[in-house]
């Protein structure tokens, strides 16, 4: 459905060295499925989200969506694309509209797009759907935001997502500033609706459980590069990464570093943390198909 093909970013800041954000990233997620992106802090997980949804230019690269090339596409056509993809961003705050009521922020979409409303419905019928299906009542709708705990602003901003029937929802830590017992709320809320309305969901978290119990595939990124991708990597790793990462539950204990800072130029990107390399690992790995897989490692040898 959705398909990033040689997807890069490299940021500029002035006065300082350019960031490789997200290098080379070919991704895919299919109509339906989970894809769970995992990474440690700082790897590109946000940009390669921005990326997808053509929110910020890519250096290089193309994002196709049902076979077209967004590049391709005019202002108008894109908006319309724009509707079929939402974010439910890490801070829910972010997303609502601090002056105005809950149920303001939720109806917004169709504000933007009336034609969106099904026929003979009434915004406030439309309102009342949403709200049932994430679990909150019109009462906490007619609040503001500041006057709502985390987990009922989340359960808010997916309403406002789930308003326009998007084919793919990119979820951007969305549990991250929760409690634990409201992120298994929040969880099983997005599993659910992902059930019943048929979307697909693009999972980023730096939490591997998490990514476990929600991706039906996961992709691995360190240093702006996918390094892994595919289902049960998180049980049968083979990236020298993967398998770091996952012999030590819920490490936080490899920060990515900012590529431009650590990495051997033209080396594969691991290169200096892996204690597997050889020679040819000064050279740049490019995606390997094995066992149904996609590595991105010398080691691991030609399908
Ligand atoms: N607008 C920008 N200008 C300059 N550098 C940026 C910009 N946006 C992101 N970066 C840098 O790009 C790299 C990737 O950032 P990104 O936010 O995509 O990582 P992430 O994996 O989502 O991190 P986190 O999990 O902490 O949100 C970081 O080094 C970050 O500092």
């Amino acid at each position: 459905m959705i398909e990033g093909r040689g997807l890069t970013k490299i940021f500029n800041p002035p006065g300082k060295n350019r960031i490789i954000a997200v290098d080379r990233v070919d991704i895919r997620i299919n109509a339906g499925e989970t894809l769970a992106l995992v990474g440690e802090s700082g790897c590109g997980k946000s940009t390669l989200s921005r990326l997808l949804l053509l929110l910020i230019p890519p250096t290089f690269g193309e994002v196709f969506f049902e076979g077209q090339n967004l590049k391709e596409l005019k202002e108008k056509e894109l908006r319309l694309i724009r509707r079929k993809i939402q974010i439910v961003p890490q801070q829910p705050e972010s997303a609502l509209n601090p002056r105005w009521k809950v149920a303001d922020s939720i109806c917004e979409p169709f504000r933007i797009h009336p034609d969106a409303l099904p026929p003979g419905r009434q915004v406030g019928e439309e309102l009342e759907r949403l709200l049932g299906l994430v679990g909150l009542e019109p009462e906490q709708a007619s609040r503001y935001p500041h006057q709502l705990s985390g987990g009922e602003l989340q359960r808010a901003v997916i309403a406002r997502a789930i308003a326009l029937e998007p084919a793919l929802i990119i979820c951007d830590e969305p549990t991250s500033m929760l409690d634990v017992s409201t992120q298994a709320a929040i969880i099983r809320l997005l599993q659910r609706l992902q059930q019943k309305l048929g979307c697909a969901l693009l999972f980023i978290t730096h939490d591997q459980g998490l990514a476990h119990a929600i991706g039906d595939r996961t992709a691995v990124m360190f240093g702006g590069q996918i390094v892994e991708e595919g289902k049960g990597v998180l049980d049968r790793p083979l990236h020298p990464f993967t398998r770091r990462i996952t012999s030590i539950p819920d490490s936080g204990l490899l920060p990515c570093p900012e590529p431009h800072v650590t990495r051997t130029p033209g080396s594969c990107v691991y290169y200096q943390f892996c204690p597997e390399k050889t020679e040819k690992c000064l050279h740049n790995s490019e995606m390997r198909e094995y066992k149904g897989r996609r590595v991105r490692c010398h080691n691991i040898p030609h399908a």
